[in-house]
């Protein structure tokens, strides 16, 4: 991948539409301007120009034509962009003018934002951000990537990492005196206190960041429960599709069926399963093996059992919402009930009696997690915020007798790992990773 070729891409969706954008980005931006617009167009302007095929002179499009130098530019490069006609053969044609051009290539997924990076316009945690903003589905995602591609993110990090810088200047200090022989009082005391305050704010969003996950990449709740439970019924009157097979032969259900769903903006994945029980079918043995799957790594459970059934609800899943339902309770009558238990909802998916109460406890839910998000929207981001948050702890109990240099030491480890989130340092470990997951023209 060559910093020196000047890059092109589609940078809208892919397909026909009104208006397609063709972005460049390098070196030959002007000429490649100049070649096929006829001339370079002024800075930040959108001005109509008749594209031609460099060899041919032969018409293409008229296209809207943007110019941005460097460095004021997505990318920080010279960057163009052509507004054309968004007919697949109109933009097939246009992309092949341009790649013939000395010095043009095709872009790979996500040169642009990575180009973007290199030139110091962005840091990893804004384009992470840029990566969901564009990827995001629900509303609650939508201002999750926002936030961070505006750099909240970034900021908290940069702060911290003053304050440490802070708290090194004093052990610094601290070790010069001590050369000396005479070390003024209090300095460790000011470079503990910092930490610490730096530390308090780590473990805040350590303990949010389960849920800035959850709102990024989606809540899976799973529907659980013995056979004939009603589970297949319960998931297609909340899609409102006939997704699942229902019927009344216990063990219907063999694999674990998804359904996505925007649940007050945030991404949902529900999941029926197979009911629960012994069984010597092998493939409904498999499927049994999933569901618990399934629910071990579950945010919500749903957890069902027929009226007229005496089965224990799942109480045991570490992490995990239980919402315990007894179903089909139009059917209870006073010889077959057995009795509703604390704290079970009453639903019946044929009269839709507890359909509604059922979506605003998971309403409640999905508004607990965002109401308590956070910066942390990555696992990538936890485990730099935990590990930094042990060095300062360790730092911190250390106490006053632990040795200038270690304590140093210890802070300088934690801003490490503070890097990482922002890419000051270790960048290339997550940029291949990162970028794969990016389109063409991002
Ligand atoms: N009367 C009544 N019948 C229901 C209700 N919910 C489900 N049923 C019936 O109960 C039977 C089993 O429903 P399913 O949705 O297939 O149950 P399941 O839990 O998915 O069953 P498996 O996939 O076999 O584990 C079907 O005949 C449904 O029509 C309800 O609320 N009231
Ligand atoms: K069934
Ligand atoms: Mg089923």
């Amino acid at each position: 991948m060559d910093r020196n070729d000047t890059i092109i891409a589609l940078a809208s969706g892919a397909g026909r539409a009104g208006i397609a954008v063709v972005r460049i980005s390098g070196p030959a931006c002007r000429f490649v301007l100049e070649t096929i617009s006829g001339r370079v167009t002024k800075p930040r302007r959108l001005e109509l120009c008749t594209l031609r095929d460099p060899g041919s002179r032969e018409m293409l499009d008229e296209a809207l034509v943007a110019f941005f130098p460097s460095p004021n530019s997505f990318t920080g490069e010279d960057v163009a962009e052509l507004h054309v006609h968004g007919g697949r053969a109109v933009v097939a044609a246009v992309l092949g003018a341009l790649v013939v051009i000395p010095g043009c290539r095709l872009a790979e997924a996500g040169e642009f934002s990575r180009r973007a990076l290199l030139n110091g316009k962005m840091d990893l945690s804004t384009v992470e951000g840029l990566g969901d903003l564009i990827d995001a589905e629900t509303e609650m995602q939508r201002r999750q990537a926002m936030r961070q591609m505006q750099g909240d993110l970034r900021e908290a990090v940069e702060r911290w990492r003053t304050t440490l810088i802070e708290a090194s200047a004093f052990v610094e200090a601290e070790l010069d005196f001590a050369d000396e022989g005479d070390v003024p009082h209090g300095l460790r005391e000011r470079a503990t206190g910092l930490l610490t305050s730096v530390a308090d704010e780590l473990r805040r969003e350590i303990a949010r960041a389960r849920n800035g996950e959850r709102i990024r990449s989606g809540l899976t709740v799973v529907i659980a429960g013995p056979p004939n439970a009603g589970k297949s019924t319960l998931l297609n009157a909340l899609a409102r599709r006939d997704v699942a097979i229902v019927s009344d032969i216990p063990g219907t259900t063999r694999d674990s069926i998804e359904v996505h769903w925007d649940l007050a903006g945030v991404p949902v994945t529900l999941v029926d399963t197979a009911g629960l029980r012994e069984s010597q079918d092998p493939i409904e043995q498999e499927g049994v093996r999933r569901a618990r799957d399934r629910a071990r790594t579950a945010d919500v459970i749903l957890s069902l059992r027929p009226f007229d059934s005496p089965t224990e609800h799942l109480r045991d899943a570490p992490g995990a919402v239980i919402i315990p339902i007894r179903t089909k309770i139009d059917l209870a009558t006073e010889h077959s009930d057995i009795g509703a238990q604390a704290d079970e909802l009453q639903l019946s998916a044929t009269t839709s009696e507890g359909i509604e109460a059922l979506v605003a406890k998971l309403e409640a839910v999905a508004k607990d997690v965002v109401a308590d998000g956070g910066l942390v929207t990555r696992e990538r981001h936890r485990e730099a915020f935990v590990g930094a948050l042990t060095l300062l702890e360790r730092a911190i109990s250390a106490g006053p007798d632990h040795p200038g240099e270690f304590f140093a030491e210890d802070i300088r480890l934690a801003m490490r790992y503070l890097g990482r989130v922002t890419g000051t340092v270790d960048v290339e470990d997550v940029l291949d990773r990162l970028f794969a997951g990016f389109c063409i023209g991002k």
